[in-house]
């Protein structure tokens, strides 16, 4: 699949060196892009194809008051987009639009990710998008620049790897856990130099949703594309929204041809079985550093692991229902969609989250926002404890007025744990939606799968 998609968009150059590729679908959004608007305009050029190109607003952004951005560079990135935007020509969902977003959520959302595409963006989780069946990977701010000008970018080809999932997953086990068990057995760079495909009978039943949780955390484990074959599940996502092609049975037509047609036509094939997997937690400050929640933490082998323990402030041995967790974060690309805010509501219903504990609830755009509130959940929240907040990236990372207290540890359903990513000190705990509302209301995680149902 990876290569028949590839080999539509290659313009110039030969196999085994960079090669000139076409591109579909450009996003932006305000961090990385700039200087490369910058450079447009120092160089007189202007934006090749504004019709495939579209921006928001998602890092910086305030979760609550959002017109009123405290941090200078923060309201500078915001405003020098909106200023770009508008000189250049280029669609803007900005602050306070009904279209704005997390990129990674309003592409899939509005119509604009469609299968068999080249899609890039300034920004690594720009993987999630493949899961429609596309080539989408995360570029440098130079290269936003030589997209915005020329509408293609120059990429060696990467080597390609089958991941076969199969199996049924368990109860309180889902898509993030598949792809945190993935990235535990085997590690943050596994992927390297692959486009990862993920294949099997997990994931053709799966939603869209799950999908991109999936594809999403491919970076993680090294991989800067992961991707799936699109099926009815993507045509049916697909078709209606906002930015969806006109004539979509044309259009799937044409997309029904991006599948793999053989596992023979990888470079690796790994396997992973999902029967019996457990609920992954990490323990560590990447995510590769992660066990099921009923195993204890492992042995310091290295200075990473010393330096780890050291940080978060746990000791191999202990167990991830031993953590005293004080915080947790609904939100972000990963699991900040409808589908993720229904699953923690449901278990947070007619519960309380924990004394002392803050929960924050993100949705991942504005639309997630307005749908969730239209079903009740944002009750749901508000009386079991938790703050439901405006759309954006927000404690994902310390980008905006979101951030974790130092020496603190939060549960959270985002896709990085790095030393200080939810700000100077704070100590993540990655997991499921499901995991993280548990743990809000319990004080620690528990074993989901013990529960009654
Ligand atoms: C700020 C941006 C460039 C960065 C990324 O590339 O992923 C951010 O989105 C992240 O998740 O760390
Ligand atoms: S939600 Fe987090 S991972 Fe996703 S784009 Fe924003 S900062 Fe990056």
């Amino acid at each position: 699949m990876f290569d028949k998609i590839w080999d539509k968009h290659v313009i110039t150059g030969k196999p085994g060196e960079p090669q000139l590729i076409y591109v579909d679908l450009h996003l932006l959004h305000e961090v990385t892009s700039p200087q490369a608007f910058e450079g447009l305009r120092e160089n007189h050029r202007k934006v090749r194809r504004t019709d495939k190109t579209f921006a928001t607003m998602d890092h910086n952004v305030p979760t609550v008051d959002i017109f009123n951005i405290q941090d200078e560079i923060a309201r500078k990135q915001i405003d020098t987009l909106q200023k770009n935007a508008k000189e250049f020509g280029v669609r803007l969902a900005g602050m306070g639009d009904e279209d704005q977003g997390i990129i990674h959520v309003i592409g899939p959302q509005l119509g604009l990710t469609q299968p068999g595409m080249v899609i890039v963006c300034g920004d690594s989780h720009t993987a999630t998008h493949g899961a429609f069946g596309s080539i989408a990977f995360g570029i440098g701010t130079s290269e936003v620049e030589h997209v915005l000008a020329t509408q293609t970018i120059w990429q060696t080809k990467p080597k390609t790897m089958g991941i076969h999932v199969h199996g049924k997953l368990p109860r309180g086990v889902y898509a993030k856990d598949i792809i945190m068990g993935i990235i535990a057995r085997e590690g943050v760079a596994f992927g390297t130099g692959y486009a990862a495909e993920f294949y099997g009978d997990t994931i053709a039943n799966m939603s869209m949703e799950e999908r991109m949780t999936l594809c999403n955390m491919a970076i993680e484990g090294g991989a800067k594309v992961g991707t799936i074959r699109p099926d009815q599940t993507t045509f049916d996502y697909v078709r209606g929204r906002k930015y969806a092609p006109k004539n979509i049975d044309k259009a799937i037509a044409y997309w029904q041809q991006f599948k793999t047609d053989d596992e023979a036509a990888f470079d690796k094939v790994i396997d992973f079985d999902v029967n019996d997997l457990a609920p992954y937690v990490t323990w560590g400050t990447n995510p590769g550093m992660a066990v099921p929640v009923d195993q204890r933490f492992p042995e310091i082998k290295d200075e990473d692991d010393r330096k780890a323990y050291d940080y978060i402030g746990l000791k191999p041995g202990e167990k991830a229902t031993e953590i005293p967790i004080k915080w947790a974060f609904f939100g972000s690309c990963t699991n900040g969609r409808l589908s993720d805010l229904k699953i923690a509501a449901q278990i947070l219903k007619g519960h309380h989250i924990a004394e002392g504990l803050t929960a924050w609830v993100v949705p991942g755009s504005r639309t997630i926002k307005e749908k969730a509130e239209e079903i009740g959940l944002d009750k749901i929240f508000k009386d079991a404890g938790c703050e439901w907040r405006e759309p954006g990236c927000s404690a994902c990372l310390g980008m905006n007025p979101d951030h974790v207290p130092a020496g603190i540890h939060c549960a959270s359903t985002s896709n990085r744990n790095f030393e200080g990513r939810q700000g100077a000190g704070s100590r993540t705990h990655l997991a499921s939606p499901a995991m993280v509302a548990a743990a809000a209301i319990h004080g620690h995680f528990i074993d989901l799968r013990k529960q009654e149902a």
